[in-house]
């Protein structure tokens, strides 16, 4: 385990990876909340299967740790189909791709996960496969080369990315069904706090399910790692159950504020006010500031304290809001 490691990161950790494995829910009923996309998708799934069809291809973005893998897992069950893993650096030359789609099964699910990665000529092949089945690939080589078209089976694409704005528009419009994954609501949160706590055997009150998703961030992820922490306090100062007063004691210790918030955000928001005074800050100038990738910071930091109204993005910067001065306690003199 890596102690430097943020407990709140929405971004996937060492210690995530036995708990994601087992909390994954299989089926569509069992995922909790994004209900648009739940309800499109199921008349999707059903109309293809009632057809005998492959699903159309299917682009799902939004932060890290919002259910984009386990989503796609579940539209291949469902569809009951097998799911083919793998990610867009993965994808090194074209070739690799080639060979991937060639082992396919007629219907089957190709999952790319941070589809933005993948290279100009690995995009190249999967248009014509995306569009017509089919794969051009060229024989020999100088003078006597020669292209040959293959037949695809036909599959489902399924990409997955936390940059949408980074997916070149020609690969954007091979997707027939685009779908935005967006924050929990802490009532949401609550039930995957309750769903994954009967899955680990451990007890946990209303309150107590509450109070761990009201500082999850809106995300299953940190939801479900703060839970596992919460539960060894639960055993350690309590008697194994999880009540609010000993979710409030265990993410005190942790140092999780009530609203999900840790020292990095503090930092952040802080810096911003003392050295820009609030703002407007451009992304970079931040970044070098607080020392962080800019990356980070837009996929990991920011749509949590978007959704939160604490900071806003202007054209000329990211500014910080009367709601964050006064969660930190800090005088708002502006105005
Ligand atoms: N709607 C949901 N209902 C219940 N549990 C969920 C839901 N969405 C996500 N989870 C839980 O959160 C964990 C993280 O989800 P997942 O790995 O699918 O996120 P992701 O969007 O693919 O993240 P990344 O962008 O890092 O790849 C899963 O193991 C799952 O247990
Ligand atoms: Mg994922």
């Amino acid at each position: 385990m890596d102690f430097n490691e943020r407990i709140v990161t929405s971004d996937f950790i060492d210690e995530d990876v036995d708990l994601e494995t087992s909390l994954r829910p299989k089926h569509l009923e069992e995922y909790v909340g994004q209900d648009k996309i739940k309800e499109n998708l199921s008349v999707y799934i059903q109309a293809a299967k009632s057809r005998n069809e492959a699903l159309d291809h299917v682009l799902l973005y939004g932060p890290p740790g919002l259910g984009k893998t386990t989503l796609s897992n579940i539209i291949a069950n469902e569809m009951g189909v097998n799911i083919r893993i793998t990610s867009g650096p993965a994808i090194e030359k074209p070739g690799d791709l080639a060979g991937i789609l060639t082992n396919l099964a007629e219907h089957d699910v190709l999952f790319i996960d941070e589809i933005h990665r993948l290279s100009a000529s690995v995009e190249e092949i999967l248009y014509p496969a995306m569009e017509d089945f089919s794969l051009d690939i060229i024989i020999g080589k100088g003078p006597s080369a020669r292209s040959i078209r293959l037949d695809l089976p036909k599959f489902t694409l399924i990409g997955a990315t936390t940059k949408a704005g980074r997916i070149t528009s020609p690969l954007r419009d091979r997707f027939g069904v685009l779908a935005r994954l967006e924050l929990y609501t802490n009532e949401q949160l609550k039930e995957i706090v309750e769903r994954s706590a009967k899955i680990l055997g451990v007890e946990i009150d209303t309150d107590g399910a509450f109070e761990i998703a009201s500082r999850s961030r809106g995300t299953p992820r940190i939801a479900n790692r703060l839970l596992k922490r919460v539960r060894d306090f639960g055993q350690v100062y309590g008697d194994g159950v999880v009540t609010k007063k000993i979710a409030q004691l265990a993410l005190e210790k942790i140092e999780v504020d009530k609203i999900g918030l840790d020292s990095t955000d503090a930092n952040m928001i802080k810096s911003m006010i003392k050295n820009f005074g609030g703002g407007p800050v451009g992304l970079d100038t931040l970044a070098a500031t607080i020392g962080e990738d800019a990356n980070t910071i837009e996929d990991v930091y920011e749509p949590y304290l978007l959704q939160l109204g604490f900071i806003n993005r202007t054209p000329r910067g990211r500014v910080v809001t009367k709601s964050a001065y006064d969660h930190f306690g800090i005088p708002f003199d502006k105005e």
